[in-house]
């Protein structure tokens, strides 16, 4: 007897979002009623002229703010119920554009610090060892692993806020920019890691950018404009 097919909840599912931000003087609505569902196992790109809110519908998605009208859903429990600091901390994990990265700290240290504090895998006995392995796979060695952070160049420093991101093995990653200040072949290699998380790991992985080499190597494109959204495939 074949059993009746369970719908599969988004793992992020935005509904009527609205974002208005709010001034003395003037009042900017970057997001209309934007209802948007996001799966497990697929990489999405948000495009979109600068000023048409990427960053403001990241920082909402990735629990940073909280929209002026709408919910947000993480596996069908509402964000504000299950807590922002909770979902950031175990559920989604942000590669900021401006990095974040802690400066007192080397590119490793950085790195095993987010692991202790989201508590990833593996237990503590090895998570150096495993936090060499993913910076590697970003394409900083062990040297430059042991450097101070503020000792490394503008692109070396983005790498570390992957690995970073990486290595805390949450649901959802988001990145804003993360190519920006990569050479062409860094940049394929760090696309191909957003690929290998989504279709081999099964993560959600939303990437805002300008770029359209990336837009194409995504499994779907998300372009706001005017304060709405328009779903496409790669
Ligand atoms: N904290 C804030 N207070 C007031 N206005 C803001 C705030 N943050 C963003 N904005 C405004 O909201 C609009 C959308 O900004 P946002 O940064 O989301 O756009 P974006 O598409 O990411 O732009 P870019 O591609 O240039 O990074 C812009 O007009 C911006 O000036």
């Amino acid at each position: 007897m074949t059993g009746t097919p369970v719908a599969l909840v988004p793992v992020l599912q935005l509904s009527d979002v609205s974002h208005v931000y709010q001034s003395q003087r003037r009042r900017t609505t970057v997001l209309k009623q934007i209802d948007l569902d996001f799966e497990r196992g697929t990489f999405y790109t948000v495009l979109g002229p600068s000023g048409s809110g990427k960053t403001t519908l990241l920082s909402l998605a990735s629990g940073l703010d909280s929209p002026t009208k709408g919910t947000i859903h993480f596996d069908g429990q509402e964000l504000s119920k299950l807590g922002l600091g909770r979902y950031r901390n175990k559920h989604a994990a942000t590669v900021f554009q401006q990095y974040n990265l802690l400066t007192y700290m080397t590119a490793l240290q950085n790195v095993t610090t987010a692991m202790e504090i989201t508590g990833a895998r593996p237990a503590t006995g090895r998570r150096k060892a495993h936090a060499l392995e993913i910076l590697a796979k970003v394409g900083l060695d062990p040297d430059t692993a042991h450097r101070n952070v503020l000792r490394l160049s503008g692109g070396q420093q983005q790498r570390v806020a992957i690995a970073r991101a990486l290595a805390c093995d949450v649901d959802i990653l988001f990145a804003d920019e993360p190519t920006g200040n990569l050479d062409e072949d860094t940049a394929d290699g760090i696309i191909g890691i957003f690929q290998q998380l989504a279709h081999e790991q099964n993560k959600c992985v939303i990437v805002v950018t300008h770029s359209q080499t990336l837009a194409a190597r995504s499994d779907r494109t998300l372009t706001l404009r005017k304060g709405r959204v328009t779903v496409g495939g790669s």
